[in-house]
C-alpha cells in the first residue's frame, strides 16, 4: 500500500484500458487479489475471513485473496452472489479448492472482504444481492472493499444500493477511481488505501489527480512587500467579505493587500484601504491579482465593475461569489490573463447551468468553455483547467460556515499573486492550504479563525 497524494484518478473505461495496455491480466489479477490477502492477513489478527466474491474480475480478486490467506493458514470461507463468469474469474476461483457457499444465508465472519462488484457495477443492485451484503458488511468488526464497496458507481461516486453499509476500510487497486474521491460513495469507504499493481503512470496518465501539498519557499532573502505578491480586493456592499478575503490572502503569504472601495477600517491593521472612485484606481501595475465578488452585491455598479476588469485585462482576476452572478462567460475566453473562478454548487449552476456527469466532468467542462481555472468547491472541490483537473477529497466538514470562501479566494488569489506555479497551481495550493487550515481549526470555528490558522499552515510547509 502507497502513499495516493498527487497520483491518478482514473475512470472505469480508462482503468480497463490501462490493464489492456500492460498485456498481462492474469499477473495484474494476482498482483490485485495476493495485495488484498496481505493487507487483510496484517489486519485479521488471526480472526475468521470470509470473502465474498462476485461473477467478475472484482469476484475474481477476491478468489485469490481467499486462496493467498488460505495458504498462510489463515481461517477463511468464502461464499459467491453468481458462479464466475469472466475468464479470468474462472480461473481464479479454480485455483481455490475449499467450497463455496451461497450469499443468501452464510454465516457472518470477524473479518469480511467485498469483492462482489468492482468497476463492472452497471445498475443498483437487487435485494437477494443488497440484503445479505449489508448483513455481512455489518456483522463484521472489521469490513474490507476490494476497490471499490460493491454498489458504488465508479465514476459518479453515487450509490446504487439503498442504505449502503460502511467499511472500515476500501482497498483501490492499481488507481484511485472518481468514487474514492466523491460523495457520497466516499463516506461509506472508511479509510482508502492503494495496492500498487504495477500499471505504468503512461498507462494510467489520466487527466485527473489527487491534490498533493504544494510546495511553497520561503520569500528570498532580497524580497519585498510586492514581490511577494499584491493582492487588490474590490470591496461591494458587505466589506466584511472583502476583509475575510485580503486577511487570508496576508496570511497565506502575499505580501500586500489592499481594499478598493467603501470599507471600514475594521479588520487587521495591516490591510490597506483604498478608494475606488473610478475602475483606473485599479490600473497599478504592482497588481498581481485582482479579487472580485465576495460580498459584491449584484447591482448595476457591480456588473459595471466586473465587466470593466475582464475587458481590461490587466491583472489576473479571481471571480468569486456574487460576481460569478453578473458574469457573462462569453467574455472569458479571449483574455490574456489568467481567470479564476471559484464557484460553489449554486453559483456553477447560475454560471454555466447544470451541465452533466460527476463534479469533475462538469467543473473539466467549464473550463474548456472559458478557458478559466474553474475551481468547483463542496464537500470535494475539483480544480480543473482545459487540460486537466486536480481533485482535493475535503475532510473537514465543519468548512460549511458563512465566510469560509470568502477566505479561500483571498488565499487563493495570494497563490496567484506570488506566482506559485501555473494558475491551475496557485489555485490548487490556495485549496489544499484552505483544507489544511480548516483541519487545524477542530470544530465549529469561524471562518476569521480559519483565516488566521493560513500563517501556521503555511508554516507547516
Ligand atoms: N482494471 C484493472 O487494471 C484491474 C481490475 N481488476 C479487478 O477487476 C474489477 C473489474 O472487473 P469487471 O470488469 O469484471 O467488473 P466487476 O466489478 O467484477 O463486475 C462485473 C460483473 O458483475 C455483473 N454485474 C454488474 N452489476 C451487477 C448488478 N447490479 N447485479 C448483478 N450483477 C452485476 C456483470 O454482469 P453484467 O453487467 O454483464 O450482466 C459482470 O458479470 C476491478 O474492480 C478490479 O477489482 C483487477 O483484478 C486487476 C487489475
Ligand atoms: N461539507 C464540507 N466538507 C468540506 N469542505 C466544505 C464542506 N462544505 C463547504 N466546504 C468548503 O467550505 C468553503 C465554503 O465556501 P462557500 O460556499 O463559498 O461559502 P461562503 O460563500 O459562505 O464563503 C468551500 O471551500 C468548500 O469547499
Ligand atoms: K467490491
Amino acid at each position: 500500500m502507497i502513499a495516493i497524494e498527487g497520483g491518478p484518478v482514473v475512470t472505469a473505461a480508462a482503468m480497463r484500458a490501462a490493464e489492456q495496455a500492460h498485456g498481462d491480466l492474469t499477473g495484474l489479477m494476482e498482483r490485485a487479489g495476493r495485495g488484498v490477502g496481505e493487507a487483510v492477513r496484517r489486519l485479521a489478527a488471526g480472526a475468521e475471513v470470509l470473502v465474498l466474491c462476485g461473477p467478475g474480475n472484482n469476484g475474481g480478486d477476491g478468489y485469490v485473496a481467499a486462496t493467498y490467506l488460505r495458504d498462510m493458514g489463515h481461517r477463511v470461507r468464502v461464499a459467491c452472489t453468481d458462479v464466475p463468469r469472466s475468464d479470468l474469474a474462472k480461473a481464479a476461483a479454480a485455483r481455490w479448492t475449499g467450497p463455496v457457499e451461497p450469499l443468501a444465508d452464510v454465516r457472518s465472519a470477524a473479518i469480511l472482504v467485498d469483492a462482489v462488484f468492482g468497476t463492472g457495477l452497471s445498475r443498483p443492485l437487487d435485494a437477494t444481492i443488497a440484503d445479505p451484503l449489508r448483513r455481512l458488511v455489518e456483522a463484521a468488526s472489521l469490513a474490507v472493499a476490494v476497490d471499490l464497496p460493491s454498489g458504488v458507481a465508479t465514476d459518479s461516486g453515487a450509490l446504487l444500493v439503498e442504505d449502503a453499509p460502511g467499511y472500515a476500510l476500501t482497498l483501490a487497486l492499481g488507481a484511485l477511481k472518481p468514487a474514492h474521491v466523491l460523495q457520497p460513495a466516499m463516506r461509506t469507504m472508511g479509510a482508502i488505501r492503494l495496492v500498487p499493481l504495477g500499471l505504468s503512470a503512461h498507462d494510467l496518465s489520466g487527466a485527473v489527480a489527487m491534490i498533493a501539498p504544494p510546495r511553497l519557499a520561503a520569500p528570498d532573502p532580497d524580497s519585498h512587500k510586492y514581490s511577494r505578491g499584491m493582492v487588490a480586493i474590490v470591496v461591494g456592499q458587505m466589506a466584511g467579505a472583502a476583509r475575510l478575503s485580503a486577511e487570508a490572502a496576508l496570511r497565506s503569504g502575499a505580501g500586500y493587500a489592499a481594499l478598493y472601495g467603501d470599507a471600514s477600517e475594521l479588520g487587521p491593521a495591516a490591510i490597506v484601504h483604498r478608494p475606488l472612485a473610478d475602475m483606473a484606481s485599479l490600473d497599478d501595475p504592482r497588481i498581481g491579482a485582482i479579487v472580485i465578488g465576495p460580498g459584491l452585491g449584484r447591482d448595476e455598479a457591480a456588473r459595471a465593475r466586473l465587466a470593466t476588469l475582464i475587458a481590461a485585462d490587466r491583472h489576473p482576476l479571481v471571480v468569486d461569489g456574487d460576481a460569478l452572478h453578473l458574469l457573462d462567460p462569453a467574455t472569458l475566453p479571449d483574455r490574456d490573463c489568467p481567470v479564476i473562478l471559484t464557484p460553489h454548487a449554486g453559483e456553477f449552476k447560475a454560471v454555466f447551468g447544470e451541465g452533466s456527469g460527476s463534479v469533475i466532468d462538469r467543473a473539466r467542462d467549464a473550463a474548456r468553455a472559458t478557458g478559466a481555472v474553474v475551481v468547483f468547491k463542496g464537500a470535494t472541490t475539483v480544480i480543473a483547467n482545459r487540460h486537466r483537473a486536480i481533485v482535493h477529497p475535503g475532510g473537514n466538514s465543519w468548512l460549511s460556515t458563512a465566510g469560509t470562501g470568502d477566505v479561500l479566494t483571498g488565499a487563493i488569489a495570494a497563490m496567484l499573486a506570488g506566482e506559485h506555479g501555473t494558475p491551475i497551481e496557485a489555485a490548487a495550493a490556495g485549496v489544499w492550504l484552505h483544507a489544511e487550515a480548516g483541519r487545524r481549526c477542530g470544530t465549529s470555528f469561524i471562518a476569521d479563525d480559519l483565516a488566521t490558522a493560513l500563517t501556521l499552515t503555511r508554516a507547516s510547509l
